[in-house]
């Protein structure tokens, strides 16, 4: 049967206009066409040792390495749609991240015209990932124009939002153009995601799964939106797992993987014809998409059945009847008809603007974020509540030395739950950022220093302010220290060590990858470091001692403490203070606050104590920083 193009209403995708063929802003359109060729690509990947199991005996040891590609060849032209299918783990994803210089390959080479794929060709490519990753709190507009502002170089500002809006206006998203992401719905986020790839206005256009998650109406809609882009000339290169047959005669090529072989590569009605000359032909009134898959797919513990004899006859088939060859022979011809599409892209700075504009982007933008998640009403109920609550607990404490363990105990308190707080927020708050980052990074948007940068101007004032609200409403109730120069020193303490608690959380964040190992990694830390912050026990054994230099909690625990006794402590019989109110001459007479720091095990100056905060916060974002530079990406194939 051949399909028909099916003439149904294609909902939200209908009639999309090619993108960036308007004259509204001076942007000029990309006028560089590609082809696309790809000869031999073969991929190995050596899985990790699997975690021990308890119900296996044997132990994990190195797996074998695994071929995911092998021998593959085909070609895109310019003005062409071409999909990838083949049922789920066939390598349609890793096809698509070695075209987008995403996963080297073992064997094989890929051009562009006939220039062999380089680094810098990333500018000419646009990668729609399956996932949309995001900042959930920017809103669609938001995420464009921030994404304009990061990779359209040479443009005024004013020209940047016209490309948005025009963005916007092409993929029908400006009825949601003011929405957060996270409240839009899923056709809508796939479409932003294809948005923000085609502000750059790329040749080349890859799409993994790009309909999965769409209904039938909205995925037909998206076909359009790529047969019009590849109408402005863009080449376009898509997986698919299981298209209408509308869909499916609509693409101009359609290459078919199993098991990271090639099965077919040509034209779809073609392929039909060749399942038919290998004893296959498709029913009457079947979609020939899910004929063609139902020939490929083999059920989980049939592979040694009829299916797995037909799919491997197909494999075998294309490999050794000459269509295979004949292939390789038209991709060479395909690649050399166009000049290469080196000229003036080599010498292009690697950014696109530069790294004061990455600065000032990236700060507003993660201030516009983290603004949206910490100044929520729940955040603010949370240390309200617990500044009241925390404040009628030690309500209006005298400076006298019955009070002693009481005021020890609220400086402990504030020290440890705000450092807390910040450390489990940054830990699990910054894996799924990290995987934007590496996302936005892949496409060459910034500079991972810029990033960092951006990242610790702008949250750190936000987060400070709901332990700030905290203690401004406790320290005041329980009148822990009327002065307020000492209130002033406090805070600042406590603030850093919040500071302290969250490039701590970072590191663990940026260094673990696994969110149950971060967790696991973070609990064991962050308990080994109250418990030996100097209130719980002050005589630590000599095998851990060291562990005390590793924690925020002990230098703001003691800076803090030598603060709040300024004044000293009057002596009132109770005798908590032991010999120290002895010395000074017993009930009504003070103790001096460095004899009382003295009592409590209190170690080193408050600058001393300040200084180690300092020297962590920084230490732990440097090393966050390394690590994230260390991992390339969090790509499989990376
Ligand atoms: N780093 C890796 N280590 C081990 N196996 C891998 C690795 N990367 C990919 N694979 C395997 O390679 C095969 C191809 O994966 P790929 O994601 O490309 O398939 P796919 O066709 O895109 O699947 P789907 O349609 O389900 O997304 C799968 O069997 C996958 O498990």
């Amino acid at each position: 049967m051949t399909p028909k193009p099916e003439q149904s209403d294609v909902g939200e995708f209908h009639d999309i206009e090619l993108v960036h063929n308007g004259a509204a802003s001076k942007h000029v359109p990309n006028k560089t066409t590609i082809v696309v060729a790809f000869t031999g690509l073969k991929k190995v990947v050596t899985p990790p040792p699997p975690p021990p199991s308890l119900i296996s005996s044997t132990p994990p040891g190195a797996q074998a390495p695994k071929e995911i590609l092998s021998n593959v060849s085909g070609y895109a032209n310019p003005g062409e749609v071409l999909a990838l299918m083949g049922p789920s783990g066939s390598g349609k994803t890793t096809l698509l991240d070695c075209l987008s210089n995403r996963g080297g390959v073992a064997e094989g080479r890929i051009t562009l015209n006939s220039a062999p794929l380089q680094k810098h060709h990333k500018r000419l490519m646009a990668y729609v990932t399956q996932e949309d990753l995001f900042f959930n709190h920017l809103t669609v507009f938001d995420q464009l124009l921030y994404t304009a502002l990061l990779r359209l170089g040479g443009l005024t500002r004013k020209e940047k939002v016209a490309e948005v809006n025009k963005i916007l206006a092409q993929l029908k998203l400006t009825k949601c153009r003011d929405t957060p992401i996270m409240l839009i719905s899923g056709g809508e986020k796939k479409r932003t995601n294809i948005g923000s790839e085609l502000l750059t206005d790329p040749s080349v256009v890859l799409l993994d799964e790009p309909t999965s998650g769409l209904d039938s109406t909205s995925a037909v809609g998206l076909m359009h939106t790529l047969r019009s882009l590849a109408s402005a000339g863009k080449t376009v290169i898509t997986s698919i797992h299981q298209p209408s047959s509308a869909t499916f005669a609509s693409f101009d090529r359609v290459m078919l993987l199993a098991d990271g072989h090639v099965v077919y590569f040509g034209t779809p009605s073609g392929s039909l014809g060749y399942m038919e000359g290998k004893g296959h032909p498709c029913p009457q009134g079947y979609n020939g998409a899910d004929h063609i898959m139902d020939l490929l797919v083999v059920e989980e513990g049939h592979e040694d059945g009829r299916g797995d004899t037909v799919r491997r006859d197909l494999i075998d088939s294309w490999d050794n009847e000459g269509s295979k060859k004949m292939v390789e022979a038209r991709v060479g011809e395909a690649s050399a008809v166009l000049p290469p599409p080196e000229a003036g892209e080599k010498a292009r700075s690697k950014w696109n603007v530069s790294y004061i504009t990455q600065l000032k982007v990236l700060t507003h933008r993660c201030m516009r974020n983290s603004r949206s998640a910490i100044f929520t009403p729940l955040n603010f109920i949370k240390s309200a509540g617990l500044g009241l609550i925390s404040g009628f607990i030690w309500l209006d404490m005298a400076p006298t030395e019955s009070w002693v363990d009481d005021r020890n105990g609220f400086i402990f308190f504030a020290v440890t739950f705000w450092t807390f707080d910040s450390m489990f927020t940054a830990m699990m708050s910054f894996p799924p950022e990290r995987a934007i980052i590496f996302k936005e990074r892949a496409s060459g948007s910034y500079r991972l220093s810029s990033y960092f940068f951006a990242k610790t101007i702008s949250e750190a004032p936000l987060r400070l302010t709901l332990p700030f609200t905290f203690l401004t409403i406790s320290y005041w109730m329980s009148t822990l220290n009327m002065s307020f120069t000492v209130f002033l020193s406090f805070m600042c303490v406590q603030l850093l060590c919040v500071l302290a608690g969250e490039s701590v959380g970072l590191l663990i964040g940026a260094t673990v990858m696994d969110s149950e190992k971060a967790m696991v990694t973070a609990t064991l830390v962050s308990l080994s470091q109250m418990l030996s912050g100097g209130f719980f026990a002050r005589r630590i054994g000599d095998g851990v001692r060291w562990l005390q230099f590793l924690s925020p909690f002990k230098f703001s625990y003691h800076a803090s403490l030598r603060i709040a006794y300024e004044g000293g402590v009057l002596c009132d019989g109770s005798n908590l203070l032991g010999s120290y109110c002895a010395i000074v001459g017993g009930p009504g007479n003070i103790v001096g606050a460095g004899e009382v720091y003295e009592h409590f095990g209190g170690q080193g100056t408050v600058g001393f104590n300040v200084g180690m905060l300092v020297v962590m916060s920084v230490a732990c974002r440097v090393g966050a920083y390394v690590m994230l530079r260390r991992m390339k990406g969090e790509g499989r194939h990376a």
